[in-house]
């Protein structure tokens, strides 16, 4: 299962918490967030990286330029769309992007908002769903309703994200069998600084070593 860890802002914390065993890395590319990295602060995680994990920026509402520039500068191999970006947007992304993963975020409200689903899986390789909240984003902290999303069976991976926790990760994966997970706020001190006591909680409920 894919395990990524997002928001990560500390070049220490980044190398820590891939050797621990995340499979990705998140860094919030959204300017308005108290998480927000620059592309020179990214490459300052990645070049001390010694294991092989994902590097992963998060944009909202972001132009096909800014994030072409950013995934050149910042060495990364994947983007998650965490806006209102619309099909057409992800499908002339992933045209540009070549073999870099496109992961689409769809902030769920309801269940009508699920039927947005089908429209993405042809342009995108993966989805990840996030709980919706009415100011933020993301890096809420609020977790979806998981018995609601029993049936959820898209056509192509998924991560479960939305105010994921060590002590409540084993209850959603009880109901829910995604592809992986995506913890921000639920392993961290304040916005941005991992509390790496949480993350190796985390990877212990998972039964994962290090690395
Ligand atoms: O973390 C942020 O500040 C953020 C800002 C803008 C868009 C997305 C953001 N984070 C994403 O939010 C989810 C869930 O976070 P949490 O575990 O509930 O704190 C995660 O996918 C982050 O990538």
């Amino acid at each position: 299962m894919r395990i990524k860890i997002c928001g990560i802002t500390i070049p220490e914390q980044g190398v820590a918490i891939a050797r621990m065993g995340a499979t990705a890395l998140g860094f919030i590319c959204v300017p308005t967030s108290p998480r927000y990295v620059t592309s020179a602060q990214i490459n300052a995680v990645v070049k001390d990286l010694s294991v092989k994990v994902d590097r992963i920026g998060v944009f909202a509402n972001a132009t096909v330029e800014e994030i072409c520039q950013t995934v050149a500068e910042a060495g990364l191999n994947g983007v998650q769309l965490h806006g209102d970006e619309t099909e057409e947007f992800c499908q002339e992304l992933r045209q540009r992007l070549g073999s870099v993963e496109t992961i689409k975020a769809l902030r769920v409200r309801s269940q009508e908002g699920l039927k947005q689903v089908e429209i993405y899986t042809p342009w995108v390789d993966t989805l990840l769903l996030d709980a919706y909240h009415p100011q933020m984003l993301g890096g809420t902290g609020t977790t979806l309703d998981w018995s609601s999303l029993q049936q959820f069976h898209p056509s192509c991976p998924w991560l479960l994200a939305g105010g994921l926790t060590p002590d409540n990760v084993l209850d959603a994966l009880n109901q829910l069998q995604p592809s992986g997970i995506d913890l921000s706020s639920g392993v961290e001190r304040s916005p941005g600084d991992k509390d790496l006591d949480k993350v190796a909680k985390l990877f212990e409920k998972l039964g994962i070593g290090n690395r």
